[in-house]
């Protein structure tokens, strides 16, 4: 065994990062573009979309990555599927206006239902019968639709950038992903806020309103000049750099407040990254563009206005909810915000007699940021493909719930997915019940930097195979940290580097399990944990170590472990009993750590031995102990 040169570790506690780091810069370079038929779940086709051009003598790597990860169910939530329901195509519930090349692209998928304008409680009653759903801002996708969905529903596709109407931690409990489309409408909404800037400083709805009410009234409607002008951009991703860039050209001095964006991409747009207390102190003109989230929601208030210049202008196409409408009502009233122009409302619609809305210094249009043919059309093509990747088992470039593993990291760690799940099902078979188990050790052996070995994967499906052989839990990459955190369950994981030429990017796995009693007293190293390790040869799992005993079968079928007296004849004895009760053996291997003294012979089995035959393997005198255990 190497010598440890380095090792670190990762505990459970840390959760997945935060969404916005789940992307990358360029989605269409990151997703895998694979397919496999939904219908029979089978392999079928490897489809290429023209965005995502994966060299070919890297099919069958892709099409061994995609067997295992449908064998390994990473993304779908039933166990056992029903093979009825697999033999139908999937419902794709359609719950707000979809553009027409988006549904185009589903209904070649699965069976489309648009349904507009569903209430709560018709939304909960049809979305047991649907295994995708896709929304706008308009549908509430609460905890009871998930609870609804009783488990059918495999993904929410939000077709736009805000996800603040999807209830998220319940979306991954149920082992739901949510994608969304982030990147399609950015400059619809860039295009409206600038669009809302302008009419508001020149009063333009009001001085149309007042032409259609009969009126000519010029200098009523005198407004004010943008150049020379500073704006605050308050929260600097897509839509506030684009509207960023647009303002320069208009002449405007821009600085931007967001605590997550580096300053050189500011710098690169001449926009200076101040703080929030800052950018509202100096700026003439404040446009919103961060997300609702528990920290922005009413970051607007008495007390933020009141900090602001007097008779600052005020734009919101982000989400109505940034704003206390109230006291933005009563800053319009006392002078600290001249006007205000807003496309998002905390309620939508907002109430006819809304004060804010009816006020005659504030601009509104009804959440229209989106609203261009260009951005529908995009947006419904990206939420079709990433629903469609979903439902297929294809990791999303825009998963909201889930981490982002990219395709040459998948395709690379495929073989060790089913190795990790395997581990993980018979290291908890091996716990005496009744044993709670709280504590695992995950040892990575690799000549990988512990940086260049993303483990998230693995990670994931150690818990599946721990988890699910023991409860009722559906386990797949969506819920496996939140499900293990919820049982009490603490995943460390080290990194162990060794020195090696080989390009695999695993030597071995190792699971162990602390304070626990053992089935089997040989699976326990000198420290008490249960342990087990695994490679990967010829591209399937093998069991390398039980215990401190080297074995190596194929982690294929069922196993028997069996510690007895080393000595001739044993192989033959219990081969006779399985022999007898016609249980084909399809590989053995022998393991001992002294000569003459003790053994393990690991059997693999075709067949479930029934409890007679197990009883007379373990009446064999030599044999010190035995367990079968279900792979
Ligand atoms: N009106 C519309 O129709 C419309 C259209 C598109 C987007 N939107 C909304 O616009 C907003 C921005 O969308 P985007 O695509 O640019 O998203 P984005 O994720 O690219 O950008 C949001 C930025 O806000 C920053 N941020 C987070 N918390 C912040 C805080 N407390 N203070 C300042 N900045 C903060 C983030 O770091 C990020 O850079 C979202 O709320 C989205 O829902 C509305
Ligand atoms: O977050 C978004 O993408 C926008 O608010 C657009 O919302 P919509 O899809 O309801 O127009």
């Amino acid at each position: 065994m190497a010598a440890p040169t380095s090792i670190s570790s990762a505990s459970l506690t840390t959760s997945f990062p935060p969404h916005s780091h789940n992307k990358l810069s360029n989605p269409s370079s990151s997703s895998l573009r694979l397919s496999f038929s939904y219908s029979s779940l089978s392999l079928q086709t490897l489809s290429l979309s023209s965005n995502f051009n994966i060299p070919n003598p890297r099919s069958s790597t892709i099409l061994n990555v995609l067997k295992t990860l449908h064998d390994s169910q990473l993304l779908s939530q039933s166990r056992d599927p029903d093979p009825l329901l697999q033999s139908q195509k999937p419902t794709i519930l359609v719950s707000e206006k979809l553009g027409e090349a988006g549904l185009h692209l589903l209904r070649g998928f699965g069976n489309v239902e648009c349904l507009y304008n569903l209430s709560q409680e018709d939304l909960c009653s049809k979305i047991a019968e649907c295994d995708a759903l896709i929304v706008r801002s308009g549908t509430k996708v609460t905890r009871q639709v998930f609870e609804a969905a009783q488990g059918r529903l495999k993904v929410v596709g939000r077709a736009g950038v805000g996800i603040d109407n999807v209830d998220l931690q319940a979306a991954t409990e149920f082992g739901c992903l949510v994608v969304n489309a982030p990147t399609a409408n950015t400059i619809a909404a860039a295009e409206h806020g600038i669009a809302l800037l302008a009419a508001m400083a020149r009063n333009v709805a009001q001085a149309d309103a007042s032409m259609k009410a009969g009126k000519w009234q010029r200098n009523k409607y005198v407004g004010v000049s943008l150049v020379g002008k500073t704006l605050a951009v308050m929260g600097f991703g897509k839509v506030g750099s684009e509207v960023a860039r647009r303002a320069k050209g208009l002449g405007m001095h821009v600085i931007a407040h967001d605590p997550y964006a580096p300053a050189d991409r500011a710098r690169a747009l001449g926009v200076e990254l101040v703080s929030f207390d800052q950018a509202i102190a100096t700026a003439d003109f404040v446009s919103l563009h961060m997300p609702l989230t528990p920290t922005t929601n009413k970051i607007f208030n008495d007390a933020t206005f009141a900090k602001m210049k007097k008779g600052v202008r005020m734009i919101n196409v982000a989400r109505g909810g940034v704003i206390d409408e109230d006291a933005l009502v009563r800053a319009l009233d006392n002078g600290t915000v001249a006007q205000a122009a807003l496309d998002v409302f905390t309620e939508e619609p907002p109430s006819k007699d809304s004060k804010l809305v009816q006020h005659e210094n504030v601009t509104v249009t009804p959440h229209l940021g989106a609203s261009t043919k260009e951005a529908q059309e995009g947006v419904a093509v990206e939420i079709a493909e990433a629903v469609v990747g979903a439902l297929r088992g294809e990791l999303s470039a825009t998963a909201v719930n889930a981490p982002m593993v990219p395709p040459e990291v998948l395709s690379e760690l495929a073989p060790y997915v089913a190795l990790a799940e395997k581990l993980g099902r018979l290291a908890v078979q091996l716990v005496a019940g009744g044993s709670g188990i709280q504590s695992v050790k995950v040892v990575y052996r690799s000549s990988r930097d512990p940086d260049n070995l993303d483990t998230r994967l693995l990670r994931a499906m150690i818990t599946k195979g721990i988890i699910e052989p023991i409860s009722d839990a559906h386990i797949n990459l969506v819920n496996a940290d939140f499900t293990a955190k919820q049982k009490g369950l603490r995943i460390s994981e080290e990194r162990v580097v060794v020195d090696s030429s080989s390009e695999n990017p695993i030597e071995s796995i190792q699971v162990q399990i602390s304070n626990v009693v053992s089935k089997f007293e040989s699976a326990l190293l000198d420290n008490g944990n249960i342990s087990i390790e695994g490679k990967v040869k010829y591209g399937t799992p093998h069991l390398t170590c039980v215990g401190s005993f080297s074995v190596d079968v194929s982690l294929e079928g069922n196993l028997i472990l069996c510690r007895q007296v080393d000595q001739p004849g044993m192989i033959g004895r219990v081969g006779n009993i399985l022999g007898e009760s016609n249980v084909n053996v399809s590989f053995m291997s022998v393991g001992r750590t002294v000569r003459r003294t003790k053994a393990i012979m690991a059997i693999g089995v075709d067949e479930e031995p029934d409890k007679d035959t197990l009883k007379k393997i373990g009446e064999v005198p030599a044999v010190e102990e035995f367990v079968f255990l279900d792979l």
